[in-house]
């Protein structure tokens, strides 16, 4: 990949291309390098942008957090460099997209395509715990595909390094686990809660306690008001799954290694990813 221990890079560095999408804060770009002809994704972040949400600070010990992830379902972040109103994130390119795209293509996974997904991401967020790294803005959009169709976790808009609880709000209400609907502190466990979602829109095309109204949202997930739709055949270890991590009492959901010794990740997850 890109050489990353290179001289400062310039926007000079780089012919851009068409649009990607709209990150947090910025849009992003599809871009090459022109001396190695390396294609990445070129994210844009306007500082009076950052300045307003004073997340410079913030964004600092990002990069240098992130630069240091290298997993295989963690998006790389190559390196980054700045002008006079801007900060340039120099980002792996994911060819194959968005992950929810796929979703609302299938209208849902199969199970094994699901497991897959969640054993990807469970491997993903170990690595970054033990990194001290909480993503805490886990969903759909900001799950990407690479050219074989293996999941990369992106936009840590909003990760935080963890070295003790967060009281910050983000996102929509439907991947928060009730402690952050709450705005109580928070830890590590929030990202297990949101895998219990996310494997549950995997499977059924909707989020568990989507709703008409916010507030309605906000309810059934402080009473983790969970069905199960028989208009889906959805295995019965698929649900136990689910079940172990929309648990309200965050000590109690299943701990990450837990998931990989799940039965239905077990018999169902592609171990190449
Ligand atoms: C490691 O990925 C990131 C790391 C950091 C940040 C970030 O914004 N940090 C940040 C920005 C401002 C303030 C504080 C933090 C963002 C990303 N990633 C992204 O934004 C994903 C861009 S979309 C895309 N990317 C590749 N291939 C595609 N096909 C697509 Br579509």
């Amino acid at each position: 990949p890109l050489k990353t221990t290179k001289k400062q890079w310039s926007i000079s560095d780089f012919d851009i291309g068409k649009p990607l999408g709209k990150g947090k804060f910025g849009r992003v770009y599809l871009a090459r390098e022109i001396q190695s002809k390396y294609i990445v994704a070129l994210k844009v972040v306007f500082k009076e942008q950052i300045e307003k949400y004073r997340l410079f600070h913030q964004l600092r010990r990002e990069m240098e957090i992130q630069t240091s992830l290298r997993h295989p379902n963690v998006l790389r972040l190559y390196g980054w460099f700045q002008d006079a109103e801007r900060i340039f994130l120099i980002l792996e390119y994911a060819h194959g997209g968005e992950l929810y795209k796929e979703l609302r293509k299938w209208g849902h996974f199969s199970e094994r395509q699901a497991a897959t997904y969640i054993a990807s991401l469970t491997q993903a967020l170990a690595y970054c715990h033990e990194k001290h790294v909480i993503h805490r803005d886990i969903k759909p959009e900001n799950l990407l595909l690479d050219h074989e169709g293996r999941l990369k976790i992106a936009d840590f808009g909003w990760s935080v390094q963890s070295r003790n609880k967060r009281h910050t709000m983000c996102g929509t209400l439907d991947y928060l686990a009730p402690e952050m609907v709450e705005n109580k502190a928070h830890d590590y466990a929030v990202d297990n809660w949101t895998l219990g979602v996310l494997c549950y829109e995997f499977l059924y095309g909707g989020p568990p306690f989507e709703a008409e109204s916010q507030k309605d949202t906000f309810k059934r997930i402080m009473k983790v008001d969970l069905s199960f739709p028989s208009s889906h055949e959805v295995s019965a270890e698929a649900k136990d799954l689910i079940s172990l991590l929309l648990v309200k009492d965050s000590s109690k959901r299943l701990s990450l290694q837990k998931i990989m010794e799940h039965p239905w990740i077990v018999k169902n997850a592609d171990p190449m990813g």
